[in-house]
């Protein structure tokens, strides 16, 4: 006979928070169970289901799923269903099948352990007690999934992914500017929707160059285990949808454009979110998109959250972008000409922000706003503003809900987030040194006959032979030369156009110099390339130089290098400021030196006038290159190809004239907008606050090392701020992750020491290890019993104290994330033989320390002898507990109405004038609404612990 039958009604031992089960499905392998409260569906092997059977007995008082009470007085077993026959609380007989049972019935381990004589020891007690009170403090932060990654706390990331962690299904554009830590935000995102349950399953689309990159950079800051798949780790599963494998998956756009059938399998599994790097190669235009992009929309219709990630989101021109705006939200940017419409009024409610910053508003200004905001709260605050009765307060709270709501309801603030270097401090300046050289005579040919690329790259476009052997002739070889010497013992990046023309560098220089300064380009392997990184960075023994193509490089970190050196430039602005990147982004710790080297009198020099004199984007990104590079970009063309001096100079004085223009538009208008919603300066310092207040090393560490004492984990200590953990030799557990080799691994609890040393895990109260060491302590009855004796004067000797420990618990589906509303809490009562509450006098942390442990067999005993006194005193704490649970389920329901209320009203507000809130957000937030008020409604008093105290 198979041991589960459909309806029995079982409890998960591992996950008592899902509450009570239900039976669906048994066969000889495995059983199904639904678990209603939580939403949850489980499939265990039946050998090693950790379940247990949910059955009640004489005496029990049982809870029908409508809310009513009984008596259990017998119990019949019909074909293996419980039918409990029994009395209602007016006295009327009754029966109900366990089927009927509610499915938030929780147990009341503790007392059935004690009472049985299952004692544990006193500091087990204790870190129980303690890790309750942890667990009650995360469940209440509002910085839940934000304070654990290995990361400085730069406030524009935190914003941005406070920002977007907390809407249901996010889905928008990460556009900061290059190496300004789009990756970093990304991965806080997804560290948050997964620690809060809202997100399971997530895949990463990156160009192939990358995955490595993104791979380290989520285990390495997030402790996020990505899979990384390539075609071979997809032939692994034959038959089987590879994609439906693993849970957080990392693969290249090409694996995905090159093998349809393994796209078709990416899209059929179902993910919780997509995010998509280097988003700017997703080409499109009305009458034929790409194939990458037409690739990552039909993924991007079916999942629902949605990441993209780009610097240069106009690289590939207007349409490119907007088409991207369209993968997030198709139902809002469904016409490119709206949108530049839209694009063009952007200008009045950047105004009307900058009037509301003014102490004064004429009466003009109201006006204005009044037509800007029609909607019934912003007219309200309106009024506020011009009543004489308000005070200064409320006038300025009310400005700043005004600005709040212009950001909120216009534009495509809310789809689309970016950070520039003029609002984010900190980074270093850029400095152009420009080398003159004459150009040599093989190269006039290919330039007077060729067109934009022979002029930037000759070198590539030269026949046969020539082709490795141009470093013989070409000046920029020597003066490579001479800089090396000069800056050896700096690190050098090197770009150029293509990957031919650095191999041949490459070769060149080894030959010359004997210095190895690896090719870093499209053709090599992801290991090859990873590796030659890695040596390029090792400050030592690595070479001075790595020589890179365009492709190759996009998206690296190579901060730690000094010199740049453009060896051609790249025919748009966008490319140049990518490869600016590579050295300009966060952790750069020195002054950037651009060198470029080009010919004098050809078309090298003209484009180097242009973007330094016409755009200026060598000492800064310039805001506008994009659109000044798609109105000029032919005639630059055409007049370097002719070299015509007069169309040059024209073409580069319009730039110039056009670039004061436009940047002045777009800083007043589009920018504006974009900058104020990408960072609020006092709600990301608050952030940063919060976090620092959070991070306390010491006290995290003190309840580690309790913990780790309890399991058995071997600790030592290998710096005042460093530690080694081992697994011991008898581990209560031995799951605990990163403990299953003897190697064990080394960690601490500092913020700024992880940043510096990469060997160490930075051990924060969301690292996976302190989670599920706590998780182990809260869901096993582990130290829910103890006797101990208490040697004091004031209280007659053999006096008995009951010290019991109560929490709330409700069982509710993850993403609800409850624990805001109504934490778990940690009640605490200490009741002497009277039943008199004494928790208020004699804390916790005085009494802990003054107890003493009893030998197990007078433990027992003392339990014996005491049992019924035992009995009443923790029958009249869990009564007390129980006191508490109105007004504890009264004071949650107001609180979650009062956060998600207003949210509700405001993504209401929002969705009539900004159509860029989409339905199924406002319908999730009504559904969370509902759930949750349900979900609290049915909190149950949870006895987490009951210690018998004798005095002595
Ligand atoms: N908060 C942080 N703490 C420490 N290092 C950070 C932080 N944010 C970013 N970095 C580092 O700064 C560099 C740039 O960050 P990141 O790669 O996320 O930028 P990006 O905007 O994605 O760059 P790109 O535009 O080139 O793709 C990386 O080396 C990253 O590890």
């Amino acid at each position: 006979m198979l041991p589960y039958i459909p309806g029995q009604r079982w409890i998960s031992d591992a996950e008592t928070d899902l509450g009570l089960g239900t039976i669906l499905t048994c066969d000889e392998r495995s059983v199904t169970v639904l678990f209603p409260a939580s939403g949850e569906t489980r499939v265990y092997s039946v050998r090693t289901a950790p379940l247990t059977r949910v059955a009640f007995a004489e005496g029990d008082q049982i809870e029908h799923h409508e809310g009513w009470l009984m008596t259990v007085d017998s119990v019949e077993d019909d074909n293996g269903l419980l039918i409990y026959l029994g009395r209602r609380a007016d006295g009327s007989e009754t029966e109900m099948g366990e089927s009927l049972l509610s499915n938030h019935i929780r147990f009341q381990k503790a007392k059935d352990r004690l009472l049985t004589g299952q004692i544990d020891r006193n500091d087990w007690f204790n870190l129980r007690y303690r890790t309750l009170q942890k667990k009650d403090q995360q469940s209440r932060s509002a910085i839940q999934g934000l304070s654990g990654a290995r990361m400085a706390l730069i406030p524009h990331q935190l914003y941005i992914a406070n920002t977007v962690a907390s809407r249901y299904a996010p889905r928008v554009l990460l556009a900061d500017e290059v190496g300004l830590g789009k990756t970093v935000e990304a991965g806080l995102i997804l560290h948050q929707q997964l620690l809060t349950g809202r997100a399971d399953r997530i895949l990463i689309i990156v160009p192939e160059s990358l995955q490595n990159q993104w791979l380290v950079e989520m285990l390495r800051r997030f402790n996020l285990q990505f899979s990384l798949y390539d075609y071979e780790r997809c032939a692994q599963y034959p038959g089987k949808n590879a994609f439906e494998q693993a849970q957080l998956v990392i693969c290249s756009l090409e694996l995905l454009t090159d093998h349809p059938e393994l796209h078709q399998q990416a899209v059929s599994a179902e993910w919780d979110m997509l995010v998509v790097d280097e988003a700017h190669h997703l080409e499109w235009n009305e009458e034929a998109p790409g194939a990458a992009y037409s690739c990552v929309e039909s993924l991007a219709q079916d999942t629902p959250g949605l990441l993209l990630l780009t610097a240069t989101p106009e690289q590939l021109g207007k349409s490119s972008h907007f088409a991207r705006l369209r993968l997030l939200d198709p139902e809002r940017y469904n016409s490119f000409a709206e949108f530049e419409q839209e694009e063009a009024q952007y200008q009045p409610i950047a105004e009307a922000l900058d009037k509301l910053e003014q102490d004064s508003l004429s009466a003009g200004d109201i006006s204005a706003l009044r037509d800007l905001l029609p909607e019934s709260d912003a007219q309200a605050l309106l009024d506020l503003l011009t009543q004489t009765e308000s005070d200064e307060e409320q006038k300025t709270s009310a400005r700043q809900q005004l600005q709040n709501q212009l950001l909120d309801r216009h534009g495509t603030g809310r789809v689309l987030f970016r950070n520039t270097r003029d609002t984010v401090t900190g980074f270093k300046q850029r400095e152009l040194h420009t080398h003159a050289l004459e150009l040599p005579s093989q190269y006039r040919a290919p330039m007077n006959q060729g067109g934009l690329k022979a002029h930037l790259s000759p070198e590539s476009t030269l026949p046969g032979i020539l082709q490795d052997t141009w470093c013989e002739f070409d000046p920029r070889f020597n003066w490579l030369l001479d800089h090396i010497r000069d800056y050896g013992d700096e690190k050098t990046l090197l770009i150029c156009h293509s990957a031919g023309s650095a191999m041949t560098l490459s070769n060149a220089l080894k030959e010359a110099t004997g210095i190895h300064a690896p090719a870093f380009h499209e053709g090599l392997s992801i290991l090859e390339r990873d590796r030659a990184a890695a040596w390029f960075a090792d400050h030592d023994a690595g070479p001075p130089v790595l020589i890179c193509s365009e492709i190759g490089s996009e998206g690296r970190n190579f901060q730690f290098a000094r010199h740049l050196v453009l060896f051609d430039l790249p025919a748009n602005p966008d490319l140049l400021e990518q490869r600016i990147g590579r050295l300009d982004r966060i952790g750069q710790q020195h002054d950037i030196q651009i060198h470029v080297p080009y010919f004098t009198d050809t078309g090298q020099e003209s484009m180097l006038q242009w973007y330094d004199q016409g755009l200026n984007a060598f000492a800064a990104p310039c805001p506008a290159a994009s659109a000044l590079f798609a109105e000029f970009g032919e005639t630059l063309e055409k007049a370097i190809v002719s070299g015509k001096d007069d169309l040059l100079k024209q073409t580069l004085n319009e730039t110039t004239e056009r670039k004061t223009i436009l940047n002045a538009a777009m800083q007043a208008g589009r920018d504006k907008l974009l900058e104020r919603n990408a960072c609020r300066p006092d709600i990301a310092a608050s952030l940063v606050d919060d976090i620092e207040q959070q991070d306390d090393p010491d006290a995290l560490f003190k309840w580690l090392e309790d913990a780790m004492n309890v399991f058995g984990v071997n600790s030592e200590e290998t710096s005042a701020v460093s530690w080694h953990l081992t697994p011991g030799e008898h581990m209560l557990n031995g799951d605990l992750p990163g403990l299953d080799s003897e190697e064990g691994f080394s960690m601490t609890t500092y913020r700024d020491v992880a940043l510096v040393r990469e060997e160490l895990q930075f051990f924060s109260h969301e690292h996976p290890f302190v989670l599920a060491l706590q998780d182990q302590i809260i869901n096993s009855e582990l130290g829910n019993s103890a006797v101990s004796l208490f040697k004091t004067k004031a209280l007659p000797e053999g006096t008995l104290l009951l010290e019991v420990i109560a929490s709330v618990n409700c069982s509710a589906p993850k993403h609800l994330h409850i624990g805001r509303y109504l934490p778990p809490g940690t009640l605490r009562f200490l009741l002497d033989e009277r039943g008199n509450n004494l928790a208020a006098k004699v804390g916790f942390d005085g009494l802990a320390p003054k107890l003493s442990k009893l030998k197990k067999a007078t433990a027992r005993e003392v339990v014996k002898l005491r049992q019924e006194q035992i009995r009443t005193l923790a029958d009249k704490a869990e009564e007390l507990a129980n006191d508490h649970l109105p007004t504890l389920i009264e004071d949650a329901q107001l609180k979650m109405q009062s956060l998600l209320y207003p949210e509700l009203q405001r993504i209401k507000a929002l969705k009539e004038v900004n159509p860029s809130v989409r339905d199924i957000e406002v319908k999730a937030l009504e559904m969370e609404y509902l759930a949750a008020a349900d979900a609290i409604e049915n909190a149950r008093i949870t006895i987490e612990g009951i210690r018998v105290i004798v005095t002595a």
